[in-house]
């Protein structure tokens, strides 16, 4: 049973290598202190060797991971070995001490701050027992040289931060000429190990305590609760250091002193150095051994992770080159499916951060593209004076007497034209999104091969590429489509009779509100009742001009379409059959304006002979103009519609599930050929590396858990 510290060694050290055991948490003794209350010398006597900086104010920078080992035969030499050096063995102790100030130097820098980063060291003996320790940088309180002004904060968090773990033992040191009632070190382990269970108590330079004076009654337990004990030591003295006096005699004195001590003769046994490294060498087993079943069982959940990881970089049985043709296949296979998967949602780890593949795709078609349209004002670019001028245009040399509908035609067309930008944009971001889910199917496994992977991406991107085309092309036919046609019969177009009632709404609010605040106006001066006596009959005649009430607006709006309501129009075949007793002719937008222009005039007449000015009248330019909009602006809301509508339904059948179905015939055509398959399954080094990494990780796990296993 012995080994297992080893064998926690051998586990520590591999764990070390790849930064920190701070997942597996396994049971080491960590030594606490403040400055100079000698966590050093008891490290040194416990070694038996001088090998660690020594000088004023703070000499401990870094955390020192010591790991002891047990050297057997008598004539074996005893060395070090830093895990930095690897294969350099120190025989020679002051070269140790003097790596260790280099590195420290080196990580830490020359000022007097301190690292978190550790330095592993392991030393081979006879004379030591199997043991891992941990010195820590001493508590310090006031900041000296150039050292941080939080000095203290860091000291104490890298300190927490060791002792905190649950399987750490806590080797708190406090020097017996101050008061153990304000031990740094003790309060520290009561903060993190409040029952005192994992804590051992050290109390050194006993030697120096006034005279008369003695610590028997935190030795024996009596002053300060703490399950492991507390052990009193004798180091080295400054003066012996400066003499150097041979660890060995130190030992010696030490164990004198204890036995010519009147209060500690009789318990001499439990004191000392060498006492302390057996009872931290059967501490540290008995609590390896109670931490075992743990250590296994989280060895066992890291085999598996570590084995789910290997899976990751491929199938390790298709090697060599007879299995080539079916490692290409299996591969491309996976990246067509990821990518189709991808599209569909399927794949195994989607996102949650961000939208991505097929979600991403119905966010362009839905969000993106439905508020670029939405963003395109019907009239946009169109200014009265355009429109003016188109239907001067469109009648030609004499003087406009009727709106024509080639006006209505020239203009819309270029509106419809403002739909195609937006649309080809979203043909883009569509294929952009392709590419990107192109981007991200490599796989560890596929990524394995960067030359197999950079084909991939090359081959679906070209295929992506040639779909883009025939997609833009089609979308753009699209817009012509509608451009070709102006389709004033759709159904829901509002129609020049529509248009005409809408306006005819708008200037009935209008005139309401005008009355209204003329009626105010009129109460004010006090000429209510005149205003009233003029306005009634104004009023009564406008209410049944809007409800066609007017015989010769009801006989003008009817003749030609039926009513303002565009379900009440004609069909053109009726209008076109024999019977009808009106002349043929169809809906005319100049109609209706002349309707209108007529009406108002009569209105003016009318307001006129009231003496009243024309607050609404339109004049004929402005009220060709306004119908001539709504007209647009009818048109242009159906077009946009089938646009929504039908370039993401070109998109998906054209660029999407094409790309979509062919992909995997693609690659295979393109990649399944004998002549490549040396070229594309050429291994990434780094990766080779990793795996191999992994699989002696995986090794070792398994070894570990092996020898655990048969420890139990
Ligand atoms: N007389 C006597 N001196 C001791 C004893 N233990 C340590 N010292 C002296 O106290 C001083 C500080 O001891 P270190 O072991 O360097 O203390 P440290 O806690 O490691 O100091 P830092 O690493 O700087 O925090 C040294 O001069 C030691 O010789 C002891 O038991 N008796």
């Amino acid at each position: 049973m012995e080994n297992v510290i080893e064998l926690i060694n051998k586990v520590q050290d591999v764990f070390s290598t790849i930064g920190g055991n701070d997942s597996l948490d396994l049971p080491q003794i960590i030594s606490v202190g403040s400055q100079s209350s000698g966590k050093s010398s008891v490290i040194e006597n416990i070694v038996q060797r001088d090998f660690l900086p020594r000088g004023s104010g703070v000499v401990t920078r870094r955390p020192l991971v010591l790991q002891l080992v047990t050297l057997n035969g008598p004539e074996v030499q005893e060395y070090a070995e830093f895990l930095h050096i690897p294969n350099k063995k120190f025989y020679d102790f002051s070269e140790v001490r003097k790596e260790i100030e280099d590195d420290t130097a080196r990580i830490a820098g020359t000022n007097k701050g301190i690292s978190r980063q550790p330095i592993h060291l392991k030393i081979y003996s006879p004379k030591v027992l199997n043991l891992t320790m941990v010195d820590l940088p001493g508590l310090t309180k006031i900041p000296i040289g150039d050292q941080p002004t939080d000095i203290e904060k860091q000291t104490r968090n890298l300190i927490v931060d060791y002792i905190s773990k649950p399987n750490s033992i806590i080797l708190a040191v406090t020097p017996a000429n101050a008061d153990l009632v304000n031990s740094d070190s003790l309060k520290l382990a009561r903060q993190v190990d409040p029952e005192g269970k994992r804590t051992i108590g050290v109390l050194t330079k006993l030697d120096l305590m006034d005279a008369g004076t003695n610590a028997l009654d935190t030795l024996t337990g009596r002053a300060y609760p703490l399950k492991l004990g507390f052990i009193g030591l004798v180091n080295r003295s400054q003066q012996d250091i400066l003499t150097n006096k041979p660890m060995t005699d130190a030992i010696q004195s030490e164990r004198d002193f204890f036995l010519n001590h009147p209060s500690y003769r009789s318990i001499a046994h439990r004191c000392g150095t060498a006492y302390l490294s057996k009872q931290l060498n059967t501490i540290l087993m008995n609590h390896i051994r109670e931490k075992l079943p743990d250590i296994r069982s989280k060895l066992s959940s890291m085999i598996g992770q570590t084995q789910h990881e290997l899976a990751q970089y491929g199938d390790m049985g298709l090697t060599g080159k007879m299995h080539r043709g079916s490692l290409i296949l299996q591969l491309l296979t996976k990246f067509a499916n990821d990518f189709v998967a991808s599209i569909d949602g399927t794949l195994s780890d989607i996102s949650t951060k961000e939208l991505c593949g097929g979600a991403r795709i119905y966010f362009i078609f839905n969000n993106v593209f439905g508020q670029a349209l939405e963003s395109i004002a019907p009239c946009a670019n169109l200014s009265d004076h355009d429109i003016r001028t188109a239907i001067r245009n469109s009648t030609g040399p004499r003087p406009s007497l009727f709106v024509p509908e080639i006006a209505f035609d020239l203009l819309v067309k270029p509106q419809i034209s403002l739909l195609e930008t937006p649309s080809l944009r979203c043909v883009e971001l569509v294929y952009e999104e392709l590419m990107r889910i192109c981007h991200n199917c490599g796989s560890k496994e596929i990524q394995r091969f960067p030359r197999l992977y950079a084909r991939l991406v090359e081959v679906v991107s070209d295929l992506l590429q040639e779909r883009l085309g025939p997609t833009s092309s089609y979308v753009e036919s699209l817009i012509a489509i509608e451009r070709a046609y102006i389709n004033t019969n759709h159904a829901d177009f509002l129609g020049a009779a529509g248009a005409m009632a809408q306006l005819e709404s708008q200037t009935k609010k209008h005139r309401a509100l005008e009355r209204k605040r003329a009626a105010k106006v009129a109460q004010m001066n006090g000429r209510v009742e005149h205003v009233d006596a003029i306005q009634m009959p104004q009023q009564q005649q406008h209410q049944t001009s809007a409800l066609g009430g007017s015989p010769k607006n009801d006989s003008f709006l009817n003749y030609f379409f039926g009513g303002a309501n565009k379900n009440d129009r004609p069909a053109l075949g009726a209008m076109d059959g024999p019977h009808n007793s009106v002349s043929v002719s169809p809906p005319s937008i100049s109609k209706v304006v002349e309707a209108e222009m007529e009406r108002q005039l009569g209105e003016k007449l009318s307001i006129k002979d009231q003496q009243q000015p024309p607050s609404q009248s339109l004049d004929r330019d402005e009220l060709e103009v306004r119908l001539i909009r709504s007209l647009i602006t009818s048109y242009f809301e159906i077009t946009r519609q089938t646009i929504h509508d039908l370039v993401p339904k070109a998109i998906m059948h054209l660029l999407v599930n094409n790309s979509r179905e062919s992909v995997q015939n693609r690659l295979v055509a393109a990649l399944y050929k004998e002549d490549l398959f040396g070229e594309l399954l050429h291994e990434d080094e780094n990766l080779a590396q990793e795996r191999d990494k992994c699989n002696a990780m995986l090794d070792l796990y398994k070894k570990a858990f092996t020898i655990i296993n048969d420890a139990m």
